[in-house]
């Protein structure tokens, strides 16, 4: 469901992000890449949600190839991703549940329906009675966590999670990843980064990617 096709990225000022990257990620399945700040982690993220197109080489999410062309059906591509920001980026001065239910809006759910969405993802994340507390007096776990809620509720094929775990100590952190990969639909796939290595080392399944240089190696654990 994607692949990469030995791709490079270069970009204006000549610096190569990425270098030769071949990788096949199927659906379903839960992927983290790990490396050194500069390795190109971030810029991966950036080509799978089109906000960077490959210099050389072919991407392809969801059937869809990622090229400067596309601009349009790439916009309807990012309707089914569900960002999480390191930062979260939850609006300030509005309840858990209006964060919530303003990242799903333009994907044409009914209010019923988002209201029924938010609802879930929030017990999924053990925070159903935050519902009608401000954002602002969150914690750092309970923002991450509120950030991974509202990629829930958005029923996404595709989660891409920056960084969520930078900000946590080990065990919110370890909190976070289980979040990421049981509560999520079987159908979902999910790319997280992380700079923590040994947060990952003892994972049961799903895709190792290490980066370094712009390279990429890819270690599949378990089945598919
Ligand atoms: N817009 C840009 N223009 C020029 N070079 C860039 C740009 N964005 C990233 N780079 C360079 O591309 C390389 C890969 O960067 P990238 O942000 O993908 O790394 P990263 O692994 O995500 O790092 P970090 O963990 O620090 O976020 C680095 O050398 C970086 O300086």
């Amino acid at each position: 469901m994607i692949e990469a096709k030995d791709i490079c990225l270069k970009y204006p000022d000549g610096t190569m992000g990425l270098q030769n990257i071949d990788f096949k990620i199927e659906t379903g399945e839960v992927v983290y890449i790990t490396g050194p700040s500069g390795s190109g982690k971030t810029s991966i993220l950036k080509l799978l949600m089109g906000i960077e197109y490959p210099t050389t080489g072919s991407l392809k999410v969801f059937g869809q190839s990622m090229t400067k062309d596309k601009v349009m059906e790439i916009r309807r591509l990012r309707m089914i991703i569900g960002p999480v920001f390191q930062d979260f980026k939850l609006l300030k001065g509005r309840t858990v549940i209006e964060n919530i239910i303003l990242g799903m809006r333009f994907l044409g759910f009914s209010k019923k329906q988002m209201k029924k969405n938010a609802g879930s993802a929030l017990i999924k994340v053990g925070l159903e009675h935050k519902a009608l507390s401000l954002v602002d007096n969150l914690s750092l776990g309970e923002s991450q966590r509120i950030a991974i809620a509202r990629a829930l509720a958005r029923k996404p094929s595709l989660i891409i999670a920056d960084e969520p775990t930078g900000n946590l100590d080990k065990e919110n952190a370890l909190n976070i990843l289980e979040l990421l990969t049981l509560s999520k639909d079987p159908k979902t796939t999910v790319i997280i980064t992380t700079h923590a290595t040994h947060l990952i080392e003892d994972i049961k399944e799903g895709m190792r990617v290490q980066m370094d240089g712009g390279h990429i190696l890819c270690e599949r654990i378990g089945e598919v």
